[in-house]
């Protein structure tokens, strides 16, 4: 059993203090927001994000997991602090690395004894790590060791908790293999594969792995566009595709694009690492470049069925980056919302999970409203977009959808709902090449 401290408990810090503490280890949570902290020692969770509640509350019961704002109390005892900070992109485009170097000057002025210090926040190649552990040491008392190890996270939101006791892989890059030893055995009783590296390829493995998985997103909103051009189906694309196993199945689905926190900054934060070594990446900026077009094409399509928006109502469904969260950071449904309203519809949107998310982030607009459920949204609408595949929205009474609507019109921009039927309702259904 070891005592660990948790800087920052959003997505990631929260999950992984739970984690660890579900694995027998006496762990607290660190975290500069008073308002979270609050929060959290009140039993209840920031964020939605499923089955974090009931493994948060099982282990602050058990005594093995409790929460502060105050790193100095935190740290007495600590054998391990997993830094978990946020790294936002700056307006250029890189990894704002000023919340990781705070906090790791706040471990390292707190500490009262050797212990190691886990980088898990994203953070880009080509110094970082180094400048951290400098900072590390700089600020330690005299003759105390902290070496650090960067072990990047991979769970997804909605299914954070899920992904974190079943990860593909745990990736420890470290200068000091002691370290790295003993970060690799928090993971043993998971048995996943352990890749042991040096700290640069750990960190450009995080980068790699989601400008992957967003380059399949974008790979097969480009195909979709050739798609419909020539006629052809892109679920049926995507699915030969992905009978394939060298492709995969996963991430095929075309629509909105990516959103969420990571990765669209991801992906730039990586052409701005290749950008900052002389190395412009086409690639890249073609997957950004893809992934932008694909709200604008949606808000397209549906403006050209309906003869332009002014003095058109536009229900939205969704305001999620994906379902199962309440987060709305980079959200494709904003984006299109925000199209739809300077284009002059008023717009009636719902969201199962994230309306007072978006409220936040959203400027207020005399055009925007948000409605209580989907019906409410749908009622006295010239059309419908889809911009959140939340499973629910496929279960609902599309023919009384039908009938209180002003207009037919539905841009499906999940491929969520099946085109045959929905047509057969007597819908106009829009979609990418479907
Ligand atoms: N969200 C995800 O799905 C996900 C998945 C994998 C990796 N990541 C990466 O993990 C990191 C964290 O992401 P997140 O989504 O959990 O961020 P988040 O914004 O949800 O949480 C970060 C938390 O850190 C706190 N914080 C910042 N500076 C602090 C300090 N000095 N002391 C104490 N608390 C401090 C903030 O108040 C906030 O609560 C980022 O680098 C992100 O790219 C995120
Ligand atoms: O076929 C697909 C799959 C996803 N998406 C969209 O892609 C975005 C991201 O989805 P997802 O990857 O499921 O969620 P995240 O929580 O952003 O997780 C990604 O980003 C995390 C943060 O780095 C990583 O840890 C995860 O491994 C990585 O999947 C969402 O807007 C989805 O709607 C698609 O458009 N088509």
């Amino acid at each position: 059993m070891k005592h660990i401290v948790v800087i920052g408990v959003g997505y990631v810090g929260l999950t992984t203090a739970a984690f660890l503490a579900e694995l027998g280890h006496h762990v607290t949570g660190v975290d500069m927001d008073e308002g979270k902290i609050v929060l959290l020692r009140q039993g209840r969770i920031p964020f939605i994000e499923p089955e974090l509640p009931e493994l948060v509350e099982r282990n602050v019961r058990a005594g093995r997991l409790n929460f502060t704002t105050s790193c100095q109390k935190a740290m007495p005892h600590a054998d391990m602090a997993f830094i978990c900070v946020g790294t936002p992109p700056t307006p250029s485009g890189h990894a704002d690395m000023s919340q990781v170097e705070e906090a790791a000057r706040q471990v390292a002025l707190a500490a009262t004894q050797p212990l190691i210090v886990v980088l898990k926040s994203t953070t880009p190649p080509g110094g970082n790590a180094e400048r951290v552990a400098a900072i590390l040491a700089s600020h330690l008392s005299p003759g105390m060791d902290a070496p650090l190890v960067v072990n990047p996270e991979f769970l997804r939101e909605g299914s954070a908790v899920y992904d974190t006791f079943h990860p593909d892989r745990a990736v420890i890059g470290a200068w000091d293999s002691a370290a790295a030893e003993e970060v690799a055995a928090l993971y043993a009783p998971l048995r996943c594969p352990v890749l042991l590296t040096d700290p640069a390829s750990a960190q450009l493995t995080k980068y790699a792995s989601n400008a992957f998985l967003a380059t399949k997103i974008s790979f097969i909103n480009e195909i979709s566009r050739i798609a419909e051009r020539v006629g052809a189906n892109i679920h049926a694309i995507a699915q030969g595709m992905g009978f394939d196993e060298r492709i995969g199945a996963e991430f095929l689905e075309s629509g909105l694009g990516y959103g969420g926190s990571c990765f669209p900054k991801d992906v730039l934060a990586l052409s701005a690492i290749a950008e900052q070594q002389g190395y412009y990446s086409q690639f890249l900026h073609a997957v950004t470049d893809i992934n932008a077009g694909q709200c604008s094409l949606a808000v397209e399509k549906l403006g050209d069925a309906l003869g332009g928006f002014h003095g058109k109502a536009v229900c939205v469904l969704g305001l999620a980056f994906k379902p199962q969260t309440d987060d709305v950071r980079e959200s494709p449904a904003l984006s299109v919302i925000s199209m739809l309203c300077r284009q002059g519809a008023v717009v009636q949107a719902y969201d199962p999970a994230a309306m007072s998310t978006a409220q936040k982030v959203l400027p207020p607009h005399a055009a925007l409203e948000y409605c209580a459920d989907a019906y409410a949204a749908a009622l006295g609408c010239h059309a419908v977009l889809i911009a959140t595949n939340w499973p629910e929205f496929r279960s609902l009474d599309w023919s009384h959808i039908h009938s209180s609507m002003a207009g037919k019109a539905v841009m499906d921009g999940r491929g969520l709902l099946s085109p045959d039927e929905m047509r057969g309702m007597g819908f106009e259904y829009l979609a990418f090449a479907n």
